[in-house]
């Protein structure tokens, strides 16, 4: 792709109406801070239920997934599903996210900082024990 080449963090992006395309049980996709999921496979093992997913199937879901208040273990896992971002132009089209749930694709840093941390607090916690 032109513009995006030698570029070792390539990100695929969407326009919201390719989005909106895949609003099917056959093609599930959904956004969520300005990322694209694809949770296809995972609507049946969706621990809250196949129904929610589908109703945002093809939309943006920023507001309703960060409503339910999911766990890291679920925003861990929802990083698998992430196949691209929303096309940045498209950006303005949809609600805007809570700025702190923005982040640039892919997105490890958050996971490094927290291993670095409980890393240290462990030690720390470790050394007065022994
Ligand atoms: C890739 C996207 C998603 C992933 C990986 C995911 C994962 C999970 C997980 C692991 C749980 C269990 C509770 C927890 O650990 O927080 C959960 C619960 C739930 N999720 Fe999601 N979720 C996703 C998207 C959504 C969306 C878009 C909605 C709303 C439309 C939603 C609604 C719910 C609800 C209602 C529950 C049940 C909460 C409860 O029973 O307390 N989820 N989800």
């Amino acid at each position: 792709m032109e513009g995006n080449t030698a570029n070792e963090r390539t990100v695929k992006y969407y326009r919201l109406s390719e989005v909106e395309e895949r609003n099917s049980s056959k093609s599930t996709w959904i956004i969520i801070n300005y990322k694209v999921y694809d949770v296809t496979k995972f609507l049946e093992e969706h621990p809250g239920g196949e129904e929610v997913l589908r109703e945002q199937a093809g939309g943006d879901a920023t507001e309703s997934f960060e409503d339910v208040g999911h766990s890291s273990d679920a925003r861990e896992m929802a990083t698998s599903f992430v196949i691209g971002e929303l096309h940045p132009e498209d950006r303005p089209k949809i609600q805007k996210p809570p700025e702190s749930q923005v982040t640039t694709f892919p997105d490890n840093s958050r996971y490094v900082r927290a291993a670095l941390y409980d890393t240290l607090v462990l030690g720390t916690v470790a050394g007065f024990c022994v």
